[in-house]
């Protein structure tokens, strides 16, 4: 009969443990080993490059096996996370060495990337946020926590709001019920890592219940964030998840902020896109440009100010009034980034606190850190600026654990807490005299030495060590009569006897088991300082959210002073005026010895509400939209911008579009993503809307594509919002909307012609362009110059028929026109070649040469040689 398979005690209790853990890779501590196991062994050689051995298992099949040394842990585990895994890390829980058969383990935690804590899979300028939606009847439930930092968010709206909330804050993870996965799929993309949970979580009293036990409050009024029931399950989800992912400890998570539409300036997900604010080239978005914080948390909350820019007209004053004052100030905004630059990332540090995480070397960080904030404080509070003196005010540097931290930890502590030598001296009395016992041993036996010889009188007293009975005082049968009695005698010697005392023996258990003691002190002491440490995680957010305020500030001021720009006036007016304006990010990649040509530019929605802007290929018009979006989209933020003067009215959103972009990974056809995005701008306008539209139509044929254009320019220019447009276009048929719209201006942008090659001028002026120059820039792209001039014949055959204009009106006559046009075209004149009809053929360069006799041709006659052809040539 066939034996049963037993698999070995240490399997089974792997086994029990993965049970739990189906969906993580579950790293098994053994020994000086974290191994995997079975199927999680192959993916974890694929994923880190180990090898995969079998692994003996009793009687059962022998199981894969991979794994690596425990210290190698930071480095494997991060990259298990990034590749999209789950990874659940099981430690031994008990001592092995005082442990009899199969040692207890469990799982500790249960990394995943929204879950992640260690400095390895973090970003210092970028959020790891989890974030978790609950999807109600009618809205969505929206949260968003970060682990590492502690911010908690919570919002609610519909599936474009909530959309829009994921592409900014960029959640490394999401979760949701576990019945909405093809739900989510299908309407906010495939691009996130995602995480279903059972449907029972997302319920409004078990929410309440885990906030309300988090927050140890008796209600979530506090937090202002009334009423929104759905975004509170989503709060409450997110809870539970670190619940079930061995997260107990959570102090640093202190409040929830509510994030509320109403506050920010609207930029749906295509327009952050298409702006590129903060990607996909990150070398050359506008994040990249305006970003020169110097700390974590400042370059954290760069990014969330220019994704959630503000509407509220005094809050954006006064960051511009502060960034002014620091133009004045210049000692003061040096002096002060200076000081925010060595407080570390505050906020990170605070986190690890409760999280267990925390060094002694980053302790002491925090204390510096602590010693920065009161600078700050005192130079902001002795500042004339209001926000400036609110700010300083609200900055804590906790002065009693700043100086229990500068009092008790090693001016220059390890970087783990158990390699001892963390704890200054003069803190603990025990502690100090074990060190001396530890380091000084010698000393203190030739002291003691010294101190019995003289009061025994023995001058050869001698203490040594064996390890049959430790250390001994040697005596010379010379002098043994001279011996107290309180020495015991442990050996005699044919010359000498050997006895020990009562202190010896003190000091030598004292000796042996110092350095234990040492570190089992020292780890006390240190841990009852992270206790209290745990008081001033509050105060210490605070810190550092405010010094991530002025971080920006500052970096405002340096990105002013640096690249001369200028204060925007924002009203609430409808007017905006930019002069000499400028594209922030193209101006800093412009190739040297070349200079970003300035454009005023003037939108309102009396007079010139909607601007069709013609221009050649290549001549700059989609840097004009963009340069007007980016500069109102600065002076939101608080900012300074790249123009002389800015005239910016308060806008609520700006909406961004451009002409046939692929979506090849969405599936769509690459129009309809063109007149998808296109409909939600013309559903959600607003008077107070700044909307770019670059080539919209193109994605068709062209008669279908100027027909969409027009009406969409007509839709817009009609509308009681009369929401301020700049529309880029390559048909210059819609010219013509000025003379039947108002509020329509024509502009182009203005070029030079000279020979058959044309200079950008790149200035903006009134009224429109005849033609395109599409083929010069096919020139200029390499195109071979027979093909050129074919296109060329071919245009002057298309464009000598043309009689009278196109308008959508003569579409269907006119698209026979072309047809027939097209229809006529003759052939061309030779048979294409890399050489065009007017110059040279191969065959003739050929002849030349093979009278040339390379070894004979002096450098004169090469030159004169390749004259001859290039004279030919032209
Ligand atoms: N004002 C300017 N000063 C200097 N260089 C500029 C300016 N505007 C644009 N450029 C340069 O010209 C390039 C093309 O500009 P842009 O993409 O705005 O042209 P376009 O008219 O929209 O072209 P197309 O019609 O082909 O899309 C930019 O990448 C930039 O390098």
């Amino acid at each position: 009969m066939a034996k049963s398979a037993t698999e070995t005690p240490l399997m089974q209790q792997h086994n029990s443990i993965k049970a739990k853990y189906p969906d993580a890779i579950l790293l098994f501590r053994v020994g000086d080993f974290y191994e995997t196991f079975g199927q999680d062994a192959v993916i974890a050689s694929q994923v880190l490059g180990i090898t995969l051995t079998k692994r003996n298992n009793g009687n059962a099949a022998s199981a894969e096996l991979a794994g690596f040394p425990h210290h190698a842990m930071d480095t494997y585990l991060h990259k298990l996370v990034k590749a999209g895994y789950r990874v659940a890390i099981c430690d031994q829980l008990e001592d092995p060495k005082a442990t009899k058969g199969i040692v207890k383990r469990g799982v500790t935690e249960l990394v995943t990337p929204g879950v992640a804590t260690s400095d390895k899979l973090l970003e210092h300028n970028s959020n790891n946020f989890l974030a978790a939606l609950h999807f109600a009847d009618h809205i969505t439930g929206i949260a968003f926590l970060d682990i590492s930092t502690g911010e908690f968010f919570v919002a609610e709206g519909d599936k474009e709001y909530t959309d829009k909330l994921l592409q900014s804050l960029q959640p490394a993870e999401v979760i949701f019920q576990r019945n909405k996965q093809k739900f989510f799929k299908e309407n906010y993309g495939v691009s996130f890592f995602t995480y279903s949970l059972d449907e029972w979580i997302f319920a409004d009293v078990y929410a309440n219940e885990i906030l309300l036990k988090h927050f140890g409050t008796h209600s979530l009024k506090g937090f202002g964030t009334d009423g929104l029931t759905a975004g509170i399950i989503a709060a409450g989800a997110i809870l539970h998840y670190l619940k079930d992912t061995e997260h107990p400890n959570l102090q640093h998570i202190t409040s929830l902020q509510r994030i509320t539409k109403e506050e920010h300036l609207w930029m749906d997900r295509f327009t952050i896109r298409n702006l590129e604010l903060v990607g996909p080239n990150e070398n050359s978005c506008l994040y990249k440009i305006l970003n020169n914080t110097v700390s974590p948390m400042g370059a954290r909350l760069m990014k969330r100010w220019l994704l959630m820019p503000l509407k509220d007209i005094n809050k954006i004053n006064e960051r511009l009034q502060t960034v002014a004052y620091f133009i004045k100030d210049v000692t003061l905004k040096n002096e002060i980034t200076k000081s925010i630059k060595q407080a570390g990332d505050v906020e990170r540090l605070a986190a690890k606190v409760p999280l267990k995480k925390i060094n002694p070397r980053e302790v002491l960080q925090v204390a510096k850190g602590l010693q920065q904030t009161k600078i700050i404080k005192a130079f902001c509070e002795a500042s004339n600026n209001e926000y400036l003196k609110r700010l300083g005010n609200s900055l804590n540097p906790c002065d009693y654990i700043l100086q229990k931290i500068i009092t008790e930890i090693n001016e220059n502590p390890p970087a783990a807490a158990n390699k001892g030598g963390l704890i200054a001296t003069g803190i603990h009395a025990e502690l100090d005299e074990l060190r001396a016992i530890a380091s000084g041993g010698k000393n203190y036996l030739l002291e003691l030495q010294q101190k019995e010889a003289q009061a025994t009188g023995i001058s050869s007293l001698k203490i040594s060590f064996n390890n049959v009975f430790g250390y001994y005082l040697e005596v010379t049968n010379l002098h043994k009569n001279k011996v107290p009695e309180t020495w015991i005698r442990k050996q005699t010697l044919a010359s000498a006897e050997r006895y020990i005392t009562p202190e010896l023996k003190v000091y030598e258990e004292k000796i042996v088991g110092a350095e234990d003691k040492i570190f089992e002190i020292e780890t006390q002491l240190f841990q009852a300082l992270l206790h209290e440490l745990q008081d001033f995680i509050a105060p210490m957010q605070v810190n550092a959210h405010v010094m991530a305020i002025i971080d920006c500030l500052t970096c405002f001021a340096n990105n002013a002073l640096q690249y001369q720009y200028h204060q925007p006036t924002l009203h609430d007016g409808f007017e905006l005026s930019l002069k000499e304006s400028r594209h922030p990010v193209i101006e800093r990649n412009i190739p040297v010895g070349e200079v970003y040509i300035t454009n005023d530019i003037l939108l309102d929605n009396a007079q010139q509400q909607l601007i069709i802007l013609t221009g050649p290929n290549m001549s700059g018009k989609s840097a004009i939209l963009r340069q007007t979006a980016l500069i109102t989209l600065m002076a939101h933020m608080g900012s300074f911008v790249p123009a002389t003067s800015a005239k910016i009215p308060l806008t609520d959103k700006i909406f961004t579009r451009v002409g046939a972009s692929d979506n090849i990974a969405g599936g769509e056809s690459t129009f309809m993503v063109e007149m998808n995005e296109t409909a939600s701008i013309i559903n959600n306008l607003t008077d107070r809307s700044l909307i770019l539209l670059d080539e919209i139509g193109r994605g068709t044929s062209t008669y279908d594509g100027i027909s969409i254009a027009w009406s969409i320019a007509e839709y817009i220019h009609q509308s009681i919002h009369a929401p301020k447009t700049l529309f880029a276009t390559h048909y210059h048929e819609l010219n013509e909307l000025e003379n039947k719209f108002e509020r329509i201006k024509n502009y182009h942008i203005t070029n030079k012609e000279i020979g058959n090659k044309i200079i950008f001028l790149r200035k903006l002026a009134p009224g429109g362009s005849t033609h395109s120059f599409g083929i010069h820039v096919a020139r200029m792209a390499g195109m071979p110059p027979a093909l050129i001039e074919r296109a060329n014949e071919i245009l002057l055959q298309l464009e000598r028929k043309n009689e009278g204009e196109v308008t959508p009106e003569k579409g269907v006559a006119a698209t026979a026109d072309i047809s027939n046009k097209v229809k006529a075209l003759t052939m061309p004149k030779m048979q294409l070649n890399i050489f065009d009809a007017h110059s040279i053929t191969f065959e003739e360069i050929r002849t030349i040469l093979a009278t040339v006799d390379i070894n004979r041709l002096t450098p004169v006659e090469a030159l004169l040689k390749l004259q001859e052809i290039k004279e030919k040539v032209n």
